[in-house]
């Protein structure tokens, strides 16, 4: 049984990011026990509040979020931090090497029922000189992530990681309170008879995307020629999960529910880390035109089409948008 840490120091060089990644698990098990507590520990409910995004916050998003911040704000490493639940950047540490984005409670609709959820997060390295209370310190595409990661809240906690050499689990020990190492160099499979997406948003999406679901559900008499499997929970974790572990597409394309927004889900804390997780487990991540993590952001909160997942089923959906 090998410790987070001690993984970390045999397979990454650089120690201050090690740091990082050890600090920020420290909030991550607070969450963990927190959730495991449930309406014992009064965390359930909503927060009668809306983030910056105009939704509605659960008490553990908002929860979630101030446990990262404090423990983010307490590293000599960080120099500031991005979240999906805080209107601006948050500067930290003005000798800090990193800045963390982050995810604090990702499927929070799914708290109140039960349900996985997860934390994810994304690395990025500062300048000596960036500004870090400002936007464009962040505005870094998705190939310049150092690490990204999630921590799944379910049946057991796990967290799930990469440095850039490949994309490895741990489970926690609720025990000792230390993560130990479960699986190195996950790999996706490349080929899947499993997809996931929120079906009752067909009308929204692009004719190529309808198109494509349409052949999806023809299975064996359609062009694609296989009987497919259909999974929605409602929390990307959980989806990335299943897909890491047994292959499968996640999709929340673009919809015209609101035609400005190039999707629903945000690309510095969902997509671009997610992408590199699956990227670095041999699978693919696109917008269904581009790579999610070519995409140059404009602004800390921007949205983004998703398509990821088995290499040779997300080819496909790219074929269908050529
Ligand atoms: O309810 P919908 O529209 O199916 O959306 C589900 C998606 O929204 C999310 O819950 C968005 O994340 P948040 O809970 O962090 O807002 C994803 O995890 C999930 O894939
Ligand atoms: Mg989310
Ligand atoms: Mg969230």
């Amino acid at each position: 049984m090998q410790r987070l840490r001690t993984f970390l120091d045999h397979h990454c060089d650089d120690q201050a990011l090690v740091a990082v990644i050890d600090g920020l698990m420290v909030a991550c098990k607070d969450i963990a026990y927190r959730l495991h507590m449930g309406s014992l520990a009064g965390v359930l409910g909503s927060a009668e509040q809306e983030n910056v995004q105009g939704e509605c916050q659960k008490k553990l998003d908002v929860i979630s979020n101030d446990l990262i911040k404090y423990c983010l704000k307490g590293m000599p490493e960080v120099k500031g931090m991005a979240s999906e639940e805080e209107a601006d950047p948050v500067a930290c540490n003005p000798d800090g090497e990193f800045l963390v984005l982050f995810d604090p409670l990702d499927g929070s609709s799914n708290i109140d029922v039960n349900v996985t959820v997860g934390t994810i997060f994304s690395v990025l390295k500062a300048s000596a000189n960036d500004d870090a209370t400002h936007e464009s310190t962040y505005l870094q595409s998705g190939k310049q992530q150092v690490a990204a990661g999630y921590v799944l809240y379910g049946p057991s906690t796990l967290l799930v990681l990469t440095t850039g050499n490949g994309t490895h689990t741990f489970t926690l020990d609720p025990r000792v309170g230390e993560f130990f190492l479960q699986r190195e160099h996950v790999k996706v499979p490349a080929t899947t008879k499993e997809f996931a997406i929120n079906m009752s948003n067909q009308r929204f999406w692009l004719p190529q995307m309808q198109n494509y679901v349409a052949d999806l559900l023809a299975g064996e008499e359609g062009p694609l020629g296989k009987r497919y499997n259909m999974r929605w929970i409602a929390s990307m974790v959980a989806e990335i999960h299943r897909i890491l572990t047994r292959g499968g597409i996640f999709m929340y394309p673009y919809d015209s529910r609101e035609p400005q927004k190039p999707g629903k889900l945000r690309l510095m804390y969902e997509g671009n880390p997610m992408s590199m997780l699956i990227e670095q487990a041999g699978g693919k991540a696109s917008t269904a035109f581009e790579d999610i993590v070519a995409v140059e952001p404009t602004s800390i909160h921007q949205r983004v089409s998703v398509v990821m997942g088995s290499a040779d089923e997300v080819e496909t959906v790219i074929r269908y948008h050529a």
